[in-house]
């Protein structure tokens, strides 16, 4: 009864977990593409299905409008996620990117976006297979919407039009649990801004501290300590993809970074995603990369504050530098750019900073999961090499 949908879908399921009979790798094999549905799934009478062109401002500002007001809140509804319309436009339009998987559901007499879901194309590596994929991300059924069973067609009709295209696994994350995560993580956040935190609710004044203390605690310097720390550019795009695919290569699941990919993810956006490197003042050599991206949330019911501001690690290498050392200078020009907190999840390496720089366990965790591909077995999070946003 709980999962009526996911029991329907070539995903692992809870009934199969431990038969090791069972082969690693697709579930369902790729169908001739004259066999892949041709028109879309119905729809409620009401409503019909509209493709959103990110590059038109009006439908991109629905397509924001719509997740600022209905998308993912915390566990306890004191806060919305807040994706910014150049975020959006960023993580919808990457490389190779398909407007058809932009998907939008909108009432036939009003024509207003009543609900959204989206994928983006990616090359994802299973153990030794590189797998083209569908980053599936954005699901969003409006707040009055909810219970119409509106979100099982959206992901039949998303996952029709990947299979249209000839593409035949997809990724995804959930903060509930689904047949079935490869991987369940932990997410940690490192408070920079204390005070409004506590003023917000994020966070609580520890036992036994004053306001004073808790500030102290939290200090950072006022500028990144690695000498040849500095901001990326364009023309490190080779050294950072370089650096990035040797260090992923470690991981069980990771995505496959190529030039390409790499200039549309990890060069600089100002208010979407900040990266930075260290270049050797030897060698010039880039040893080191951190990232992290822009994801505010909206703060619900308090009078003082609109906005949490929140920085999300994203990827990370280091090879000369100590990680401890490259990821508190993230914490430190995460700080001077004005984030309230520094969120990660406890996946590829970054158990070895968190409780080390102060990070502190949050009250959720995010459940990582693939389509139409199966695991032998679910990795640890410290064998997951893929951020999805
Ligand atoms: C602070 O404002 C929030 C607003 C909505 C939800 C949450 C809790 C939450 N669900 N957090 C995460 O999922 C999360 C925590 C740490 C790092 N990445 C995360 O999620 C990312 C990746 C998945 N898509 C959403 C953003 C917090």
């Amino acid at each position: 009864k709980t999962h009526k949908f996911w029991e329907t879908q070539p995903v692992g399921q809870f009934k199969d977990i431990g038969d090791t009979s069972l082969p690693e790798g697709p579930i369902e094999p790729a169908t001739p593409l004259s066999e892949v549905k041709q028109e879309p799934y119905n729809l409620p009478s009401v409503y019909e299905w509209t493709t959103c062109d990110m590059n038109s401002d009006d439908m991109c500002s629905e397509v924001y409008n719509l997740l600022k007001n209905n998308y993912v809140e915390d566990d306890e509804n004191m806060f919305r996620f807040n994706y910014s319309k150049e975020f959006l436009r960023w993580a919808l339009r990457p490389p190779g990117y398909y407007q058809s998987w932009h998907i939008g559901v909108q009432a036939k007499t009003s024509k207003k976006l009543v609900a959204f879901i989206s994928g983006v194309p990616a090359r994802i590596r299973v153990r030794d297979e590189v797998v083209k994929m569908a980053e599936i991300n954005f699901l969003c059924v409006h707040k009055k919407l909810r219970s119409k069973r509106l979100a099982p067609v959206m992901i039949k009709e998303v996952t029709r039009r990947v299979h249209l295209e000839n593409i035949w696994q997809a990724a995804y994350t959930a903060g509930v649990i689904l047949p079935t995560p490869i991987t369940t993580c932990q997410y940690w956040h490192r408070s920079l801004n204390p005070k409004k935190l506590i003023d917000v609710g994020f966070s609580r004044l520890g036992a036994r501290m004053t306001m004073s203390r808790t500030i102290k605690l939290y200090k950072l310097p006022d500028a990144p300590i690695t000498p040849g720390f500095r901001k990326m550019e364009p023309r490190d795009v080779p050294a950072v993809t370089r650096l990035l695919r040797n260090y992923l290569s470690q991981f069980g699941v990771a995505t496959d970074f190529d030039e390409n990919d790499v200039e549309h993810w990890l060069l600089p956006r100002e208010d979407v995603v900040d990266s930075y490197l260290v270049e050797s003042p030897e060698t010039h050599d880039v040893t080191d990369f951190c990232s992290f991206y822009t994801l505010p949330s909206t703060i619900l019911g308090n009078p003082n504050y609109t906005t949490l501001k929140a920085a999300y690690s994203y990827y990370n290498v280091a090879t000369q530098t100590s990680f401890l050392q490259l990821m508190n200078d993230a914490l430190i020009v995460s700080k001077q750019k004005g984030f309230d907190v520094f969120n990660a999840l406890d996946v590829m390496h970054n158990e070895s900073f968190l409780k080390e720089l102060k990070f502190g366990p949050g009250d959720g965790q995010l459940h990582y999961y693939l389509y139409n591909y199966r695991l032998k077995s679910a990795l640890k999070p410290a064998e997951l090499g893929l951020v999805l946003l």
